[in-house]
């Protein structure tokens, strides 16, 4: 049985997008998790360039819904949500269905998807929802500062007697530190990051997203991530809806709610859009790139052994015209 495969990104932030209604039956979740294993290492030792991650697409349980997605991090586990990745399944179905306005089953809540003006040539983009937000210690598995119900821009002593950090889930777990661009690009997010990973800390016993963001100015953020189950990427969607939504709390004298802030990271940029509903919840519009770079195929069986040897590709050329969006925006 061949199994086909969608490589695709959002802001660099790079998955195979496995559209599981393809096989007769469903892939078990031992095989999801060994098939991400394999394909998603990097130096070659994975398919191709690998990937951050594994994107499953099935058959929506919810009739709200149009599909349902899944992710699975490079090292197996399973993730509640993927900000950039949601773009490009929402892309996937929407062209599937030819419908540009739907929503999208998850793991705690079905977002609604929007497609939105390409952002270039050849560079489709997308909005997505991202929520349910959450500071509670216990849904985002903390225990920090006395097991304290919520950090909010607030030191934790372990990991760093200067840097403030606030804890959300959205609704994965991130940890967010606003830093100078020294601090930024230094070496501390890798050092906390793969601590806070390790497994055995107790402080994030299952591990969290691990952000640094620099203020560039009103409305204008960047956001670095070390990412639970990855570790660097380019981009990391929920990292930069939760980002944006601590700038807007901690810095209301120079944005608020219903503003579009520019988010730059290494991989290139989105936009995002905090909202407070009429239930006092908060949420954020993520809207971005979602870029297919290539088509590949290739026995199931062998995915599964880590053998590539009859791997076919196509490529779609939108990875040439994402570059040069990427380029624009260094000499905007
Ligand atoms: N890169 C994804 C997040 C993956 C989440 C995963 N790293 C975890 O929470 O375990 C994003 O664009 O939101």
């Amino acid at each position: 049985m061949v199994v086909k495969m969608i490589k695709v990104h959002g802001s660099g932030n790079d998955f195979y997008l496995l559209d599981q209604t393809q096989f007769p039956e469903p892939l078990t979740d031992a095989q999801l998790q060994q098939l991400a294993i394999n394909i998603c290492k990097r130096e070659g030792a994975g398919l191709y360039e690998g990937a951050d991650g594994v994107l499953v697409v099935d058959k929506s349980e919810h009739p709200s819904a149009l599909g349902r997605m899944r992710v699975i991090n490079a090292d197996g586990t399973e993730a509640s949500m993927c900000g950039n990745g949601l773009r490009t399944v929402a892309r996937y179905l929407g062209t599937q269905n030819s419908q540009d306005a739907f929503r999208v089953q998850t793991m705690y809540a079905d977002l609604k998807v929007q497609a939105v003006a390409d952002f270039a040539d050849h560079v489709p983009a997308f909005s997505v929802e991202i929520s349910p937000v959450s500071f509670d210690a216990q849904t985002i598995g903390m225990h920090a500062n006395h097991d304290a119900q919520t950090i909010i821009n607030e030191t934790i002593p372990e990991l760093s007697t200067t840097l403030k950090f606030s804890a959300v889930s959205v609704p994965n777990p991130h940890l967010i530190a606003f830093v100078d661009h020294e601090t930024l690009v230094g070496p501390e997010l890798g050092r906390i990051g793969k601590w806070m990973n390790d497994g055995k800390n107790s402080i994030f016993p299952d591990g969290v997203n691990v952000s640094f963001v620099e203020v560039l100015g009103q409305n204008s953020i960047f956001v670095r991530t070390f990412e639970r189950g990855v570790g660097f990427t380019n981009a990391c969607g929920t990292a930069m809806s939760a980002s944006s939504l601590m700038y807007v709390l901690l810095h209301q004298e120079s944005t608020d709610f219903n503003q579009e802030i520019h988010v730059t990271n290494p991989g290139g940029m989105v936009k995002t859009i905090v909202h407070q509903g009429a239930d006092e919840e908060y949420w954020m519009e993520l809207i971005g790139n979602a870029t297919f770079v290539k088509i590949v195929s290739l026995p199931l069986d062998s995915a599964l052994a880590a053998d590539y040897s009859q791997a076919s590709v196509t490529v779609t050329g939108e990875q040439a015209a994402y570059a040069n969006f990427v380029g624009s925006l260094t000499t905007a």
